[in-house]
């Protein structure tokens, strides 16, 4: 695949797509068969999506099919049960222990509390505290609780999310174990409400229909801090973040959560219906969809999309860099003849009297995928740049540079070289250059440079005298 035709939002869904194909051969699993609904699914189904931290969603594969949310309402209903009770309220009667354990294992800790708020007895718990302490709740009381929910949920997602009212019947009259742990709570004293009206709750949220489009939203609101970025509307406390992304990390993926945070290192959430949630704090949300499960429940193809895009893209939480966001330290234009020296950080200086022609950008921060991918949008989004022919970028306060980020920036020519612009680099410690050749058969396995590299300047001054003499060649 060459690259030096597209843009660069057309690079990462290019990546994507590549994690999807190298996916995509595995048949193993078996979708969930435990009510009809799930067992009917199309098996083959797949789609990814990711949310950057400004709300920009890039998608592959069947992103429109709708599925069952199951488990990974739980970290939500959890943040309401937080939102609503405090965390020592909600501490008192759920536990933040990974159990090792299956998601419907029938066990409490020495304090007779669910383990934690991702297995079913903790589930169950955190959905009986958002219902009045009550011994006998009436069905519209239920009814009120869950439209609260699903206006939790829905602002989570930034859009209406609907039940899947066939799933929820279905949930409702097979769930004798689900039945069985509510009613094992209950003898423990551990609900102070119904719960046959916990468990009417909690069928209810796990039957909300979502796309993977929606669990990256949903996922980036979370590595936000409680912020949806596509409609800017804080919907939970960034103390609640954190306590869901902490508990993801340890109890998201069931069993083997240990394996999980060392090989994938994404804050996780996986449900029966075949999709996994996955949030990076400060930097992104995913969602996949693959119905087939593996013996813990989870999705097979998205367990192994998780490891791709974390192997593949640099995603695992403890990838160790100062910053995880990049920023454009600034943005100037500099006329046909010098440097413009009049900017101060973040703001655009003009040099009077002189032809936009050459526009820089300076960047500072560590290169990782998240950051390449916003910056690269943010350059490619900029009006101002249509007036300009040569594009500067200035990399010398850039610290660490990712492979996947090196590829970007250079198989891409940064987006601008099939819009025509000639891209110049300055690259003073050879940060770039190095490391593709560096970077070797790993950068490989992604994606091949395009043939139209940017030019790399060791300093600015070069960079510029350069620009100067395409000028000159231009006016001629
Ligand atoms: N892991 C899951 O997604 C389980 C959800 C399912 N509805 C259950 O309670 O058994």
């Amino acid at each position: 695949m060459t690259t030096s035709t597209e843009d660069h939002t057309s690079l990462v869904s290019g990546y994507l797509q590549h994690i999807a194909d190298q996916c995509a051969a595995d048949d193993s699993g078996r979708v969930a068969d435990y009510i009809p609904e799930l067992a009917a699914v199309d098996p083959g189904r797949y789609g990814l999506s990711l949310c950057a931290h400004d709300g920009y969603i890039y998608s592959v594969g069947d992103t429109a099919t709708e599925f069952t949310i199951q488990s990974i309402s739980k970290p939500l209903t959890y943040a309401m049960a937080l939102g609503g009770h405090g965390a020592d309220a909600v501490d008192a009667k759920i536990g933040v222990e990974p159990s090792g354990e299956a998601f419907n294992e029938i066990s409490v800790d020495a304090r007779r509390r669910p383990r934690n708020p991702m297995i079913n007895a903790g589930a169950i718990t955190a959905a009986s505290m958002l219902l009045p302490s009550e011994r006998q709740v009436a069905p519209e009381t239920v009814e009120a609780a869950f439209a609260g929910l699903v206006d939790f949920y829905s602002a989570c997602a930034g859009r209406r999310l609907v039940v899947d009212e066939q799933v929820y019947r279905s949930e409702r009259a097979t769930g004798s174990r689900n039945r069985a742990i509510a009613y094992m709570l209950d003898s423990f004293g551990a609900l102070t409400t119904d719960p046959d009206a916990a468990l009417d709750l909690y069928f209810r949220q796990c039957s909300l229909r979502v796309t993977t489009e929606d669990l990256a939203v949903i996922g980036v609101t979370i590595a936000c801090g409680g912020t949806n970025p596509r409609t800017g509307r804080r919907v939970f406390s960034r103390s609640t973040a954190q306590r869901l992304l902490s508990v993801m990390t340890t109890c998201g993926m069931y069993d083997g959560a240990g394996d999980w945070v060392t090989s994938v290192g994404i804050p996780a959430k996986s449900g029966v219906g075949g999709g996994i949630l996955g949030s990076l704090p400060g930097q992104l949300g995913i969602g996949v969809f693959s119905p087939r499960l593996d013996a813990h429940g989870n999705s097979v193809r998205g367990v192994d999309t998780c490891r791709h895009l974390s192997a593949d893209l640099g995603l695992h939480m403890f990838n160790i860099t100062r910053e995880s966001r990049v920023t454009i330290r600034s943005v100037y234009d500099i006329g046909e003849f010098g440097v413009g020296a009049e900017w101060s950080d973040g703001q655009r200086a003009y040099l009077r009297g002189c032809r936009d022609r050459v526009r820089v950008y300076e960047l500072q921060g560590d290169l990782t995928f998240s950051g390449a991918e916003s910056v690269l949008r943010r350059i490619g989004h900029d009006i101002d740049i249509d007036a300009c022919d040569i594009v500067i970028v200035e990399i010398s306060r850039i610290d660490v540079v990712d492979p996947v980020a090196r590829r970007m920036v250079l198989g891409s020519g940064l987006g601008l070289s099939a819009r025509g612009k000639q891209v110049l680099l300055v690259d003073p410690d050879g940060l770039v250059r190095e490391g593709v050749r560096r970077a070797g058969k790993r950068g490989e396995t992604l994606i091949s440079v395009g043939s139209e590299l940017p030019q790399v300047h060791s300093t600015m001054e070069s960079a510029v005298s350069h620009a100067e003499s395409m000028q000159l060649e231009g006016a001629h």
